[in-house]
């Protein structure tokens, strides 16, 4: 496989790699690579109801194109990651910028360190699922703000965000995402390990029994993000991270969560990615975790 231009190389085609697929190949010729070949024609319902139907070269990671892709935008579960780029290594160009956009803060931090090129972390609040294997829906807008640990390749940063946005993806550049990276990983503590354990929706976690949960969840977190230097976007301490996390569960009261759709589908969890970082910063500094501990025990067990 050959291409003349720099073109965007999606590898991970679940819903949020298929969102940014079709979207970017709204604006031009966009790949898409997975562990199997996908169908060329994706459809995708938008939030307004709208289908956006878009072929687009579907290929596989062992017969990626031969020339050098503008960037590639990771878009795996975070415990894909580490065997992916192992073997990106091999068959991209040293330089080739890599945008990551798991959940949680782990491998950000080793791919970053270890690619040979410019590495990008995108956090992001859009919302999609697959429907089935041609259909992806984009359940509802979001913000995404994309930038690098060590706050180089702000160009880059912007060209892509630009990219992003004009594809209907609204991006920032931003100086801070490892900031922003936190704040993210604190509100999926605080949900999606409660909500995949009940298997219930965001907004019950409003009501007794699970309010207390999620309460003593951000009581540890608050601790752990404090002694780290992490702030909450509004307010201080607990009371900011709490009004954070309770703005989220009442604007995606509706959602099953991430890691209810890969419980209820056998799939693994991202548990190690979410809760992970914390329990190693709270171990860092000598902090307690008894409420995070029994809830990755329990995501651990679930097979
Ligand atoms: N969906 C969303 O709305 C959002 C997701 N995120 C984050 O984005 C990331 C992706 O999430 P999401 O799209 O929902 O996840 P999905 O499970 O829908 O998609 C993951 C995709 O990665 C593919 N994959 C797994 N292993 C490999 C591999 N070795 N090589 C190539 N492809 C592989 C899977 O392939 P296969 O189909 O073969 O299993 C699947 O298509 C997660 O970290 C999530 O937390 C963040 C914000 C919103
Ligand atoms: C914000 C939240 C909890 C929305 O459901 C999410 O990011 C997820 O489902 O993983």
């Amino acid at each position: 496989m050959t291409m003349t231009d720099p073109i965007p190389l999606i590898i991970g085609p679940g819903a949020l790699g298929r969102l940014l697929a079709v979207r970017l190949a709204t604006r031009g010729e966009t790949w898409l690579a997975g562990r199997r070949r996908l169908p060329a024609t994706q459809t995708l319902t938008t939030p307004e109801g709208q289908t956006l139907v878009r072929c687009l070269p579907t290929t596989t990671l062992d017969a990626l194109p031969t020339h050098t892709p503008l960037v590639v935008h990771l878009t795996t579960k975070a415990m894909a990651v580490e065997a992916v780029v192992a073997s990106l290594r091999q068959r991209l160009p040293a330089g080739t910028p890599l945008v990551l956009w798991q959940n949680g803060f782990g491998v950000q931090r080793l791919v970053s360190d270890h690619w040979p090129g410019p590495v990008l972390c995108a956090t992001t609040t859009e919302g999609a699922y697959v429907e089935d294997d041609r259909h992806v829906v984009h359940a509802g807008h979001g913000q995404t703000a994309l930038g690098s640990l060590d706050g180089r390749h702000q160009d880059l940063a912007r060209r892509l965000a630009g990219r992003l946005t004009a594809a209907g993806l609204p991006t920032e550049s931003v100086p801070d995402i490892r900031l922003r990276l936190w704040r993210k990983l604190a509100v999926n503590a605080a949900i999606n390990p409660l909500v995949a354990r009940f298997r219930i929706r965001n907004g019950q976690l409003r009501d007794r029994p699970f309010r207390p949960m999620v309460d003593a969840v951000i009581d540890e977190v608050a601790v752990i993000l404090d002694a780290e230097g992490v702030t909450p976007p509004e307010g201080v301490g607990v009371s900011g991270w709490q009004a954070l996390v309770w703005r989220v569960v009442e604007g995606t009261a509706g959602n099953r969560a991430s890691m209810l759709q890969d419980v209820l589908a056998g799939r693994p969890t991202e548990h190690e990615a979410i809760l992970g970082p914390l329990r190693a910063a709270a171990r860092h500094h000598g902090l307690p975790t008894p409420t995070l501990d029994a809830l990755y025990r329990e995501l651990d067990g679930v097979k």
